[in-house]
This record gives C-alpha cells, structure tokens and sequence, in this order.
C-alpha cells in the first residue's frame, strides 16, 4: 500500500507527535517500553480508522495496557489523535503505517493482542493477498504476537468473514467465540468502530470471532 503524503496532514500532525509516530522506523522494535515510559502489555489494532474503537478500548485499560493503532492514512490518523488528545489518554500511540511492514517495527513476541476491525474487504479474488486476515499477514502476526497471543476479528461482510475462518484454520489457529450476529450474542463489553455504528445502524449483522496463536 502506497503511503498518502499530504502536506497540511503532514504539518497538522506535527502537534500530536507525542501521540503519532509519523515515520516508525525499526529502531522502535523491542523499545516500545521507552515510547510509552513503561511495560505494560501492548495491544496493536490493525487499520485503526478515526479512532473510536482505540479510544473507547484504551480509555477502559489505562495503567493495565498499551495501546497502538496502525493506519495507513495520514488525514484519519489526524481524526484519530484529535480523539486521543480529548480524552487525554496516556496509553495509545497511532502510527501512521502500512501493517505489510509490521515485522520491522515489533520485536518477535512483543504483542499480546491484535484487533482487527472491519477491514477492507478486498471483493476480488486477485486482491485476497491485501486482505489483513489472509495467510500472508498471519504468517507476519505470528512473529510479533506472543504464544497464546489473540487476534479479535470483527467484520460486517460474511464473504471476508467466512474467509478469514478458513484462512485461520489453515494456519492451524485456534478459533474461538464464533458470533454471526454480535449484538445477539451476548458477548459484553463491546466497544464498536465507526464502521460498526454505521452498519449495524443499517440492520447489517455483525460477525466476531476470536483466535489463539
Ligand atoms: C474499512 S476501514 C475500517 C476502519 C475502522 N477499523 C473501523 O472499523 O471503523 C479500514 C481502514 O484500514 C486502513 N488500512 C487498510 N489497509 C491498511 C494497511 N495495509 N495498513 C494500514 N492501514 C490500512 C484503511 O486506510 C482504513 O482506514
């Protein structure tokens, strides 16, 4: 994925470098602890979006857990540290970047959990590479996350959800907490994205599943 450039983002982010990282580099892998002055578990949302889901998520664990919000587009990490500054969370740090890099800025096992909310679908089968849950990104995830570390996995399009669960057991991942229709399904605690909020406002089920490394 081509990174987007746009000056007055570039410009606008420059008040949030203490929550952007506009450039994340290699030398960040296996110093997280320094960023955030401390050791706490990180958490990394892949494709973070505006930012609500990071947010509501951080703002329930601060002191417990560190969170990072990977996305490729400079003007939403813009949307999604003005969040982050409101609420005056401590614990998230939003990296403008593209998750097909992520082996060079995590250390092996430096992650405890990945969340992956509503990603592109990628419709075509000659684009099913681009798709955050094929093979090729689990093989990457499987690196940086620690064993017995998650992925949680929410989407509204079947066809990617029911894709992912093959992708997931071909990798031999434990699959668990399978829900076609989330808000049915007595699962607590849901913290929903902009995208959610959108589509379940359309009456669109939303299908959740979580999986062990
Ligand atoms: C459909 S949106 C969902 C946003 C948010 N997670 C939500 O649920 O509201 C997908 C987001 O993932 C980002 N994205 C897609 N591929 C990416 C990649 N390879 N690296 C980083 N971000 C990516 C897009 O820029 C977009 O903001």
């Amino acid at each position: 994925m081509r990174l987007r450039k746009k000056p007055w983002v570039v410009e606008a982010l420059t008040g949030f470098s203490d929550i952007v990282v506009q450039n994340p580099g290699e030398e960040l892998a296996g110093n997280w602890h320094n960023l955030f002055e401390n050791s706490l578990p990180l958490h990394v949302e892949l494709g973070t979006g505006k930012g609500r889901f990071i947010t509501g998520i951080a703002k329930q664990h601060q002191g417990l857990v560190n969170f990072i919000g990977i996305e490729a587009k400079e003007e939403i990490v813009y949307c999604a540290a003005q969040k982050v500054r409101e609420q005056e969370l401590t614990n998230v740090q939003l990296l403008v970047f593209d998750v097909n890099e992520i082996l060079k800025i995590f250390a092996p096992g430096e992650l405890e959990q990945l969340y992956i909310n509503f990603c592109d679908p990628w419709p075509k089968n000659r684009h099913a590479k681009r798709r955050l849950t094929h093979i090729d990104f689990l093989n990457k995830y499987r690196t940086v996350i620690k064993p017995g570390g998650q992925l949680w996995f929410k989407t509204d399009n079947r066809p990617l959800f029911e894709f992912s669960l093959e992708q997931f057991s071909e990798f031999g991942l434990e699959i668990n907490a399978v829900t076609y229709d989330l808000l049915n399904s007595g699962f607590a605690g849901n913290i929903m994205t902009e995208y959610e909020t959108k589509f379940s406002a359309l009456g669109q089920p939303i299908c959740r599943c979580e999986v062990i490394f």
